[in-house]
């Protein structure tokens, strides 16, 4: 089939190459040139484990191709999915400026029938906006074309986004009518082994699944940061906790996990996003109210535990840090509990020597003064250890693999005050401790 991708940021990359992967031919489209060029001379502007490869294989074999020519994306397919970015208003809500400005531009130029998908995530009731503007464009025109529209919501995680989509636990389709249903089947067809993978729905009950399965996961890790908390008052090991409740089926064992805090660029925008869709209905939400405020509150919890063994002025002291991105497999600083921490330590008079396996060129564009300079205080190192040298302690907040196993012995030889600040509980307390190094870790003793 004849596909448009709309925006090439995660979702509408991984969508278009796995996409193209299937034997779609796939035309992708972005109105930024930087991304475009990037792509076209065969790299990738993310970091994201085997992406590239899909890419690649896919623009060798012509059909995967990109582009910063709207009339050429609106033409190319008879599916136009729209996965621009839908960031958060002033007020919370979804800016949803992007996802209509790319609805506009099919009505103005589209010449033959388009199924129009939103897969950004967008609040319930977006479809019958992108529906007007493309019927107030053709009306402008004074043209008469038939289309539809449908919300296909993406649940990919970032990390392991290729695996996500071509092998997913369900595809959400909400839709209006007969032809754009079959048309979606077919497209998704090799993707869900069998049928009951794919979910056709209204519209409004796809739009609201997405928002719903995103504050479900926000929540449980609120509930489980907000018992971390507890278990430390108490005498218990969250961890313990986490193992004996996630063995009951139905509880389950993922997204239970106490730590620095969720970030990235989904679950507080569309944990803010519901809220704000909730407060407009006139119904308070309450609990959704809470897993923010529980997870702000975490996002502090490394401080908290830093100023509790140190004092509220940490002048003159150096903090290794190791993990930068909002989690692991991604080089992503949206929303990161480290920019969080970072900020917080430097206002406190500490320097803070940073590493992350991949992440760090884009912290060092973000994390910048009203100049465009790194932080005062902040610096980067190229190694993990060649952050301990000169360190008071180390803290950490993002769980990569190269951090599992390190040798504790060198991390007491090298740190000056022999203090190990885990934000993501990664080692046994016991062994570290047998290193002659002070540990402090998440709702554990
Ligand atoms: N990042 C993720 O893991 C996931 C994101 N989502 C949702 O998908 C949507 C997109 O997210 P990301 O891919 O992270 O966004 P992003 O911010 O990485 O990329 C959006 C892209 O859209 C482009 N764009 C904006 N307006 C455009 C227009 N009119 N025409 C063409 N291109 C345009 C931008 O230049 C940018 O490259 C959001 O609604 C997000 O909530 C959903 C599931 C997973
Ligand atoms: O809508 C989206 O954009 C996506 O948001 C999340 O995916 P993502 O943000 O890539 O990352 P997650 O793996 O969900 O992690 C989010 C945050 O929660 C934290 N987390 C996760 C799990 C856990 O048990 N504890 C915990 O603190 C992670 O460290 C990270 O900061 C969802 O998992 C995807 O299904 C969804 O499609």
């Amino acid at each position: 089939m004849k596909v448009t991708v709309i925006g090439t940021g995660y979702v509408g990359l991984v969508t278009g190459a796995c996409l193209a992967e299937m034997g779609n031919h796939v035309l992708c489209l972005d109105v930024d040139q930087r991304k475009i060029d990037i792509l076209n001379s065969g790299g990738i502007p993310i970091h994201e484990p085997g992406l590239q490869e899909v890419v690649r294989r896919n623009a060798a074999a012509g059909r995967l191709e990109f582009t910063t020519d709207i009339a050429h994306s609106v033409a190319h397919g008879t599916l136009q999915f729209i996965a621009v970015g839908t960031p958060p208003d002033e007020d919370g809500s979804a800016d949803l400026q992007y996802v209509l400005a790319a609805a506009r531009n099919i009505g103005r130029l589209m010449t033959d029938y388009k199924v129009v998908i939103d897969k950004s995530t967008v609040p319930v009731g977006t479809a019958d906006k992108v529906k007007a503007a493309i019927a107030e464009e053709l009306a402008a025109r004074g043209v008469d074309l038939e289309y539809s529209v449908a919300s296909n919501p993406e649940f990919l995680k970032e990390g392991a986004a290729v695996n996500d989509f071509m092998r997913p636990d369900r595809v959400v389709v909400g839709v209006e009518d007969e032809r754009a249903v079959l048309l979606l089947k077919a497209l998704y067809q090799p993707f869900t082994r069998n049928r009951e993978r794919l979910l056709v729905m209204d519209v409004r009950s796809a739009e609201f699944t997405k928002y719903a399965a995103n504050a479900m996961l926000a929540t449980r890790i609120s509930f489980m940061n907000e018992l971390s908390r507890l278990a430390e008052r108490l005498g218990a090991d969250i961890e313990l906790v986490r193992v004996g409740i996630g063995s009951d089926p139905r509880i389950g064992t993922s997204f239970l996990y106490a730590g620095a805090g969720y970030g990235g660029s989904c679950f507080p925008k569309d944990v803010k996003a519901l809220v704000r869709t909730s407060a407009e209905t006139g119904l308070p939400a309450v609990l959704l109210n809470a897993v923010e405020q529980v997870n702000d509150e975490q996002k502090l919890v490394l401080v908290d535990k830093l100023v509790k063994r140190y004092g509220e002025n940490l002048n003159g002291k150096t903090f290794a840090l190791w993990g930068l991105a909002f989690k692991p497999n991604t080089d992503d600083m949206r929303e990161a509990p480290s920019r969080v921490l970072i900020a917080e330590l430097l206002k406190r008079g500490a320097s803070v020597k940073a590493y992350d396996p991949v992440a760090t060129e884009e912290a060092k564009r973000v994390l910048v003064d009203a100049e465009g300079n790194t932080l005062a205080g902040l610096s980067f190192v190229e190694a993990a250890n060649d952050a301990l040298e000169g360190a008071n302690g180390l803290v950490i907040v993002t769980e990569w693999k190269e951090f599992r196993s390190p040798d504790f012995d060198t991390l007491a030889a090298t740190l000056k005050d022999k203090i190990v600040f885990d934000g993501r509980n990664l080692y046994e307390p016991a062994l570290v401790r047998a290193s002659g190094l002070e540990y402090h870790s998440i709702g554990r003793q």
